[in-house]
């Protein structure tokens, strides 16, 4: 059996195959925002995305993701808490079986029902694998969505879904350019932290957006067709696909906005 978000697999389980899931940098955690101290010494994000490098759209199994070529620095992240260049690997979302909640970073214990992972790997390293097992080997934007107007700029991925509804399903996927899911003011948290999935690395730098960017309820219902479970099989709705915050240990979240 392999890990999943179920009582039986789900993040209480984790533990057992992968013990780093108590470790003293784990991720997500609840951001309370009198408790992050302002450092100016934070720079604005800078991410330039080149629409050219969307490869495809694919059902892993346990999110909807998509992944871009990351042989050229066209699409990246540089500048905010992080020290050189970080190349845009994938992104893919975390959400609920209903609107109140999905999120996996909580602010003040506020859940969103969905949050947005753009996932960048640094480039000291040779490659996405090698980095991603680093200490300073990944940074991941993070974008919560709240209930609100249709979001236009998700309707395109929304409409490949039908394509991909099981696990192991992707398709071909091109010009689409993620920084249409990016809010419009760039104000950020950060602090160190890990994946939110297996295998848990402690490698990833947070940077968590203060505003989120707007799904209708129809389009989180849209979400809430994909399926964990491969054509065949049962089918298993892909709902709270999400790991609850896990403790501080000690560590220091940064606002980037006074
Ligand atoms: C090697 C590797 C494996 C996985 C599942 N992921 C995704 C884990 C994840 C999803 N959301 C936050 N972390 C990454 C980023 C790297
Ligand atoms: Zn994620």
């Amino acid at each position: 059996m392999s890990w999943g978000y179920k009582p039986n697999n789900g993040p209480q389980k984790w533990v057992e195959n992968f013990p780093i899931a108590d470790g003293v940098r784990q991720s997500p955690i609840d951001i309370v925002p009198g408790q992050a101290s302002y450092d100016a010494g934070l720079k604005p994000l800078n991410l330039k995305y080149d629409p050219s490098t969307c490869l495809d759209i694919l059902n892993n199994g346990h999110s909807v993701q998509v992944t871009f070529a990351d042989d050229t620095d066209s699409s990246r992240l540089t500048d905010g808490p992080i020290s050189g260049l970080y190349r845009l690997k994938q992104f893919h979302f975390h959400w609920g079986a209903s609107d109140d909640k999905g999120s996996e970073h909580t602010v003040a214990g506020t859940k969103y029902p969905a949050e947005l992972h753009l996932v960048h790997w640094n480039t000291k390293y040779a490659s996405f694998s090698e980095a991603a097992s680093k200490p300073d080997g990944l940074a991941v934007v993070g974008v919560f969505l709240k209930i609100g107007g249709e979001n236009p700029n998700l309707q395109k991925l929304l409409k490949a879904f039908d394509t991909i509804k099981s696990k192991g399903k992707q398709t071909s996927f091109a010009n689409f350019d993620p920084s249409t899911l990016l809010p419009g003011c760039l104000d950020y948290w950060t602090y160190d932290g890990s994946l939110t999935t297996p295998p848990l690395y402690e490698s990833v730098t947070w940077i968590v957006c203060k505003e989120p960017i707007t799904a209708s309820s129809a389009q989180m219902a849209k979400f809430r067709t994909l399926l964990f479970s491969a054509d065949g099989a049962a089918p298993d709705c892909m709902v709270n696909n999400y790991r609850p915050p896990q403790p501080l240990k000690g560590r220091a979240v940064r606002a980037s906005f006074k």
